[in-house]
């Protein structure tokens, strides 16, 4: 039997090179990108069939930032599988970053320099809106559309007898001090990338207290700082290649410079090549490179608890209840 691999965000950078490295590691496997761009997903899975010609990929429409467009794509997965052997939680967004300046020119004369180029800590500012479903955008896409997919596709991922796997994307920039309980969607504060990736961290711990027993495992990645449409998003291009320089150099002394996509996505392939009982639920791999171009995976510890995770776990399933009352079947 084939493997079933699904990839959200499997259109560019991570998610790309993922499918790709994926793919040149066994082209046995059956990969299927989720994407919100059927015409993107279609250009995808052309670039992956030229350089892995008799490879087995198929796309689905699934935009995360819309409950509609998640629950109608599980319902297409759960009819083409029986089970799904890695769910990859890539897709995300940094909508409208804003750089410091000031804190930057700080930060390089600091102490936390190494760092802060290692997390972006304190540098950026994002500005969210709220989507249709009057969620805040930022946390709905990075966060709870993933979270309605896994529960939505929960018979096809909970096999005892062979486990399954989530993996996600998350970041070296999510931050305790972003985050908050009370405003766990982050509609008061400028930090709504950072404080979604606290969240993804702290629902990964509690799926796995949850889940674990049915078969199913989470682990949340870091690809270090990589240059995708993401980044390319932050500071106009011309100033990242005037830069680049800069950044092998700055990969002497901090070795999360990933820099390319095929190196951010080591960690998402280590995992892969895993046994899920072998794992820390509370570390987050790292998608390290060194000053020599060398690639390999660090794990190390979340700030993070189980109390914690639980609590917030508490506020996911709450608001999953409100959130189903306006999908209930024929409404949507
Ligand atoms: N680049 C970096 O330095 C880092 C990135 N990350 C994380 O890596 C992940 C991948 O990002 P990266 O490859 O860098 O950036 P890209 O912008 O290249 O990739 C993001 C992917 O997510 C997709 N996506 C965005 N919104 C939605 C949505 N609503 N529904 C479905 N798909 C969506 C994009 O699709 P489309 O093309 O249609 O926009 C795209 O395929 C993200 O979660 C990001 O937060 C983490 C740490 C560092
Ligand atoms: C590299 C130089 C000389 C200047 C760029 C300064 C910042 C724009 C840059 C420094 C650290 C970067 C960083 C990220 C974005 C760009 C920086 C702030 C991220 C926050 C991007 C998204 C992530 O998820 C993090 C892992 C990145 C951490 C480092």
């Amino acid at each position: 039997m084939r493997k079933v691999v699904v990839v959200t965000g499997a259109n560019s950078g991570i998610g790309l090179a993922l499918c790709q490295r994926l793919l040149s590691q066994d082209d046995q496997i059956h990969l299927c990108l989720a994407c919100r761009s059927m015409q993107r997903a279609e250009a995808a899975r052309s670039a992956l069939l030229s350089s892995h010609p008799s490879a087995d990929v198929s796309i689905v429409q699934v935009d995360v930032g819309s409950i509609k467009s998640v629950l109608q794509g599980a319902r297409i997965l759960t009819q083409r599988y029986k089970q799904i052997d890695y769910l990859y939680l890539n897709a995300g967004i940094m909508p409208n970053p804003q750089v410091s300046l000031k804190a930057f020119v700080k930060g390089l004369f600091s102490r936390k320099v190494i760092s802060m180029f290692a997390t972006g800590e304190g540098l950026l500012t994002q500005k969210d809106s709220v989507t249709e479903d009057g969620l805040q955008k930022v946390f709905e896409t990075n966060v709870f559309g993933h979270y309605i997919l896994i529960k939505e596709l929960e018979p096809l991922l909970c096999h005892n007898n062979n486990p399954s796997r989530l993996i996600w994307t998350s970041s070296s920039n999510a931050r305790k001090s972003a985050f908050s309980l009370s405003d766990y969607q982050h509609r008061q504060g400028q930090e709504s990338y950072s404080s979604s990736k606290y969240a993804t961290d702290l629902l990964s711990v509690a799926l796995n207290t949850h889940y674990n027993i049915k078969g199913l495992y989470s682990s949340v990645v870091c690809p270090g700082l990589v240059m995708t449409n993401l980044t390319y998003g932050i500071l106009p291009s011309f100033f990242w290649t005037l830069i680049m320089p800069v950044m092998w150099l700055i990969r002497l002394f901090t070795n999360s410079f990933t820099i390319s996509p095929h190196n951010g996505a080591e960690a998402l392939v280590w995992l892969f090549n895993q046994k899920p009982e072998s794992l820390d639920p509370l570390a987050k791999y790292h998608s390290c490179t060194s000053g020599l171009a060398n690639s390999y995976v660090t794990p190390l510890k979340m700030d993070l608890d189980d109390t914690s995770s639980l609590s917030f776990y508490e506020k996911i399933l709450d608001l999953e209840k409100q959130v189903r009352k306006r999908f209930v079947p024929g409404n949507c």
